[in-house]
């Protein structure tokens, strides 16, 4: 079954909500700059919101490493992603399982970086943007991803309930991040378009 992450989660009735349709897990995003960046409080109050068995993960962008500590000693978070420009052993330090996002700009090496981010637990690929860090809403080339990297794939970047089959069907990703493109406002998520890009990933994934 592919897994399903809804990032960018901003209040407890949205986390609910990405649990009811589904999802595999939810992101909270712990970089200031971004119109989804929740405080420590928040993020709390979030968790507590959250049902068993749904997997939390902490967004960070090229922060500093104390201040992530701050964070995971006040959040029990299950899973680390760091979304900028964090080398390997800088990704590996906090003791925690981690996925390293790649952001597409042209062709990249990626059975390379998979082999670089060896204990990373998945490579999420984003589109590429200069002015955001992520959760752009743009989507980048599929066919520059290679079949068989040694690491879980995650695709992101521009995925909505319109062209997720599309997406499931070409790429066969391990698992699949969505944070714009169920959304009503920026950090406000859509209950329903939670619900029918859940059902249209699930739905493509039993015919491939
Ligand atoms: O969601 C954000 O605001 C964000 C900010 C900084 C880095 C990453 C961010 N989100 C991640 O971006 C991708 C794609 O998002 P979208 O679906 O295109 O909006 C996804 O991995 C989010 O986890």
């Amino acid at each position: 079954m592919i897994r399903v992450k809804i990032c960018g989660i901003t209040r407890p009735e949205d986390a609910r909500a990405a649990a009811a349709a589904g999802a595999d897990a939810i992101g909270l995003v712990f970089h200031p700059a971004s119109p989804r960046a929740v405080s420590v409080a928040q993020a709390c109050a979030i968790l507590e919101a959250l049902p068993p068995f749904v997997t939390s993960v902490g967004l960070f962008v090229d922060t500093a490493p104390e201040a992530v500590a701050g964070v995971l000693a006040r959040c029990p978070l299950d899973l680390l992603q760091f979304h900028g420009d964090e080398a390997p052993a800088y990704c590996g330090a906090f003791g925690r399982p981690y996925i390293k996002a790649i952001r597409m700009r042209g062709p990249l090496d990626l059975e390379a970086l998979a082999r670089a981010y060896h204990d990373a637990r998945g490579l999420l690929l984003d589109a590429y943007a200069p002015a955001a860090a992520g959760g752009t809403g743009l989507t980048f080339d599929w066919s520059l991803i290679p079949g068989g990297l040694a690491r879980p794939l995650v695709l992101a970047g521009g995925l909505h309930p319109g062209n997720v089959a599309e997406a499931v069907r070409r790429v066969r990703p391990y698992a699949l991040d969505v944070s714009s493109g169920v959304e009503a406002a920026p950090g406000i998520k859509d209950a329903a378009l939670i619900q029918a890009f859940v059902a249209n990933a699930r739905r493509a994934a039993e015919d491939v």
